[in-house]
């Protein structure tokens, strides 16, 4: 990777295009000044590891390895801290350990993190007692406090979502590394956790049984070097183009185009157009690459983004993240699935429960049950095993923190509950013991496939 090179003519095309979502930026020549600072600032991934996590998620597409792929709806700059970083890692560390013990598949671990700041949104506009303003759209664009200076979309903030990002990612790279994901800590991560949980003592005798394997290893001789880190990547929806394009590089050794914001990144429902810019964007560079389906989307359209993404047919550059709502999955996703399969395309095929079983609570707050998201995973399984396909993986909306943002679970969240912890500045995530029965559930899931 040349890491003075400047952003190449070839990752421009898109701006001849239609972009949807964009922000409506007031001042054009500050966000100029902006996307070239950015431009010569250091890659926060290099395309090595990008091309690493595609060869692993070309394993997922030939139904050797599954994706767990989670994280915040919508990063927070005020929530870049130790304590919620590591909270969220370890959540996402003990989900994979579940899925890789009692689900027997290698796990292959992306953070929808260290840039995960943008939302594209239904409507442009809030009004709250008769005053109207621009939609919250993420802290790379504006503020989520409802004022109107708070809501004017503010080009120095994708500044502050790259530096969010690079801490965010440096201390991941640390827990990963570093000693604090060695499989021998699987109990240290449950630690806090364990006493008043039902999902955390389930854990807890599953790391039991994962120390005595160890501990049988290591009898018998062998103590493995790769038990010591996780390979763990970092992933976000590519919606704001100005900044994914001024964080778009030359690589040196191929002379091909990398987004060096993030390992890999997705095109969104609303925004994954044939003829728009993400796609064209999504086309020219070579970082895996996922597009939301959602229950719209035809099997024309699903094979035209094959066309479009994934030209070459290599395994792991594309993967398709259904989200089609618990009610759907079983109409729409076959004939996707089987129409894909049929035209040779070798794509991973993963399952996101969360953005097709949102509604309104009677409170107000936007929520899912645990039921939904469970039946639309419990869908997407029947439907593969029906097709012989393989069931690649999941994408969750989480938090390792202990938030009342979606309703039910083991540990059950009861809508009245949902005022007490509601933090999310989006979309309501599964809290960390949600998650875990998820993790649980899924690995049964995927061992009875
Ligand atoms: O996370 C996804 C979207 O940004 C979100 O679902 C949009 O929700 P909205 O309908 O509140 O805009
Ligand atoms: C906006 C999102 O999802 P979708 O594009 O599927 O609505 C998201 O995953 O944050």
């Amino acid at each position: 990777m040349n890491v003075n090179a400047k952003t190449d003519a070839g990752v421009q095309t898109w701006r001849d295009l239609p972009a949807a979502q964009q922000p409506d930026w007031p001042d054009r020549e500050a966000l100029r000044g902006v996307i070239a600072e950015l431009e010569s600032y250091p890659p926060l991934v290099f395309a090595g590891e990008c091309d690493q996590l595609r060869s692993r998620l070309g394993a997922v597409a030939r139904g050797e390895a599954f994706l767990l792929q989670g994280g915040d709806c919508a990063e927070a700059f005020d929530q870049v801290s130790a304590e919620h970083i590591r909270n969220k890692l370890k959540t996402l560390l003990q989900m994979g350990a579940v899925l890789t013990y009692a689900g027997a598949v290698p796990v292959v671990k992306v953070g929808r993190i260290a840039g995960q700041y943008s939302k594209p949104r239904s409507k442009p506009t809030e009004t709250r007692d008769g005053v109207t303003l621009p939609s919250y759209r993420g802290d790379s664009v504006n503020g989520f406090e409802f004022t109107a200076e708070a809501r004017r979309p503010d080009p120095e903030r994708l500044k502050r979502m790259y530096h969010a990002s690079a801490s965010t990612l440096n201390l991941v790279r640390a827990f990963t590394t570093g000693g604090y994901a060695d499989l021998r800590q699987v109990h240290a991560w449950n630690q806090d956790f364990v006493k008043n949980s039902p999902s955390g003592q389930r854990y807890e005798a599953l790391a039991r049984e994962i120390d005595q394997a160890l501990k049988f290893m290591r009898a018998c001789g062998t103590d493995p070097e790769e038990l010591r880190t996780v390979e763990f990547y970092s992933s976000h929806e590519a919606l704001l183009l100005d900044y994914e394009s001024a964080l778009t590089r030359v690589d040196s050794r191929s002379g091909e185009l990398y987004d060096v914001s993030g390992h890999m990144v997705w095109i969104g429902e609303r925004t994954r157009q044939l003829d728009g810019a993400h796609v064209e964007f999504a086309s020219r560079v070579r970082n895996p690459v996922g597009v939301k389906l959602g229950p719209t989307t035809t099997s024309e359209e699903a094979l035209e983004l094959i066309e479009r993404v994934d030209p070459g047919r290599e395994p792991g550059r594309l993967t398709f993240i259904t989200r089609m709502g618990a009610d759907k999955i079983r109409d729409r996703l076959p004939e996707l699935v089987e129409k894909v399969t049929a035209s040779g395309a070798p794509v991973a095929w993963i399952c996101d429960p969360m953005h097709g079983n949102t509604f309104e609570a009677a409170s107000g707050h936007k929520t899912r049950r645990f039921d939904d998201v469970l039946d639309e995973v419990k869908g997407f399984f029947e439907v593969h095993k029906s097709l012989g396909t393989h069931p690649g993986g999941i994408h969750m909306e989480l938090t390792g923190d202990d938030v009342t943002e979606c309703v039910g679970g083991g540990d059950e969240i009861f809508v009245d509950d949902l005022h007490q912890r509601y933090e999310t500045a989006c979309d309501p995530r599964l809290n960390r013991s949600q998650s875990l029965d998820l993790a649980f559930l899924v690995a049964e899931m995927y061992r009875d496939q």
